[in-house]
């Protein structure tokens, strides 16, 4: 096998390992052997040879920090999610007032990358559930969906992802994610629509029932037609 091709015979994958495997994104088992430190100095040598291939100058002195700067920015920014140590604490707590009704947290910032173009997906993500026993405090949602959106990703998979986790977390299947968000791949490069965005609707326990979603949909304002 020449030098210059991946050699993918020895590599297996795992995911994460709380979720079911169908929704975990694909890992290499020796994933976070390597430390941030490690994977930035590797990375930052191939993207100077994709740079290079490209034919620029890399003593350009405005080019010179680029290889560092992007592998700097995958490992510590755009792809911190992939590392399980970087998720954030989820929090929970006795639900000791009794609330048995819908909670929202909607128009959560969503930013995240393609897996198939690593460019940017953008949007909103809106979650709610409604409690058993456990509550869990509001900034933790956004947290978790930044966590997860902070990998290389399909929309589908990112909804299934907070979804299934939420159920986890707040020992309750009645949770509802939508995300609507735009992608770089399709608006700016390929068949180019600036207009289209896409929605992903996953839910569980009582949102499986039209009355509970029509809340939920009702509460973002979104018409699902
Ligand atoms: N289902 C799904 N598809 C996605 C997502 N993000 C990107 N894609 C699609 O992944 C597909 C990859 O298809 P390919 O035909 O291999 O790639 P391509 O030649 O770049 O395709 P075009 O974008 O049509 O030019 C494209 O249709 C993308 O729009 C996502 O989150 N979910
Ligand atoms: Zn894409």
């Amino acid at each position: 096998m020449s030098s210059n091709k991946i050699n993918t015979d020895n590599i297996e994958f795992i995911g994460d390992n709380h979720i079911a495997t169908n929704i975990s994104t694909p890992l290499r088992t020796d994933a976070f052997k390597k430390s941030d430190d490690e994977k930035i100095a590797n990375i930052q040598i191939h993207f100077q040879k994709i740079m290079e291939e490209l034919g620029l100058d890399i003593t350009d002195d405005s080019l010179s920090g680029t290889p560092y700067r992007v592998a700097k920015m995958y490992v510590k920014e755009l792809f911190y999610g992939l590392n399980p140590k970087n998720k954030p604490k989820l929090s929970t707590f006795d639900n000791k007032y009794g609330y048995k009704k819908i909670l929202i947290e909607q128009n959560i910032t969503l930013d995240s990358s393609c897996e198939h173009h690593f460019l940017p997906i953008t949007g909103f993500a809106h979650v709610a559930y409604i409690p058993e026993d456990r509550v869990i405090g509001l900034s933790k949602l956004n947290r978790l969906v930044d966590y997860y959106a902070h990998r290389p990703q399909v929309q589908e998979r990112l909804c299934l992802q907070i979804l299934t986790d939420l159920q986890d977390t707040l020992k309750t299947k009645s949770v509802i994610v939508m995300v609507n968000a735009k992608h770089l791949c399709v608006s700016s490069r390929g068949i180019k629509d600036k207009n289209s965005f896409t929605t992903s609707l996953e839910h569980g326990g009582l949102f499986e029932e039209k009355t509970y979603r029509d809340e939920f949909l009702n509460a973002i304002n979104y018409d699902l037609r």
